[in-house]
């Protein structure tokens, strides 16, 4: 086991990661403090929604509070289409933001629910031109089946809605797709907590992204820490292999006979 666990590097791309935590940037009170966060993680990759990089700007620019020994993967966020998260991911190049791009198409502004149909085209158009590509999805099995076979790195079903730190609804679905795609499945979205983290890494998930739930937490460093805590041991729980479940009754922990009663001795 020991081997098996110091072996247990995840490759995405050309990369090899550091730890299985991702980790997002939006709605930090203080941006400033997103390093020591970072860090406080031990996140090897860190997601930026290209809308907010503004490099003309003379205020500050997210992107000088990423660290230097994470991987940048820039977000289409705002895209409504194809053709715009296509944009995005051109403009994230030409700013040289590298060749990662989480490829995020929405266009329902209720319920923030990806547009698989749009995702899978961004895909299939960016791949061909070299980017490493990180769809985010609604965890459905022929898609994420095609955007493998288009080449995606990693693909990435939501548990629950963005910013609804609601935890693993979508456990099932994203079962399957740990069981029958090849590619890293990364759970994106809605993990509220430490222990959903977990839950996602015990049952084979290849790494989770959080945002909301460390950039609400009352102590957001603190959180950073619990959930790379929490990801690391729920991946070493999957390596481990989970004890069976009992459908029905119980069994002894320890042997019931070989003590004598009182009266017989
Ligand atoms: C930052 C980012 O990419 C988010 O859109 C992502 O999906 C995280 O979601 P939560 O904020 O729910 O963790």
């Amino acid at each position: 086991m020991i081997n098996k666990l110091e072996a247990d590097s995840l490759k995405i791309g050309k990369e090899t990661l550091k730890s299985r935590l991702f980790i997002g940037t939006g709605k930090f009170s203080n941006n400033k403090k997103m390093p020591e966060i970072i860090h406080a993680g031990n996140a090897s990759v860190v997601t930026v929604a290209l809308r907010r990089v503004d490099q003309k700007s003379t205020e500050e620019n997210i992107l000088d509070n990423i660290p230097k020994d994470v991987i940048l993967m820039p977000n289409t966020s705002g895209a409504r289409t194809a053709k715009e998260a296509i944009r995005i991911a051109h403009l994230a190049k030409a700013m040289g933001c590298g060749d990662w791009i989480k490829i995020e198409v929405i266009s329902d502004n209720r319920y923030l629910l990806p547009d698989n149909q749009e995702t899978l085209l961004a895909t299939e158009a960016l791949v061909k031109e070299g980017f490493t590509v990180l769809p985010y999805i609604s965890p459905e099995l022929m898609t994420a089946k095609r955007l493998e076979d288009a080449g995606a790195a990693a693909v990435m079903p939501f548990a629950a809605p963005i910013g609804s730190n609601r935890g693993l609804r979508t456990k099932e679905l994203v079962q399957i797709l740990i069981d029958e795609i090849d590619v890293p499945i990364i759970v994106d979205a809605g993990i509220g907590r430490p222990s959903e983290a977990a839950e996602c890494m015990e049952m084979g998930a290849a790494a989770v992204l959080v945002n909301t739930a460390v950039a609400t937490a009352g102590n957001p460093l603190k959180m950073a820490e619990a959930f790379s805590l929490a990801v690391a041991a729920g991946r070493t729980a999957f390596l481990a292999g989970t004890g069976r479940v009992l459908s029905a009754g119980a069994s002894a922990s320890s042997p019931l006979t070989g003590f004598l009663r009182k009266e017989e001795a």
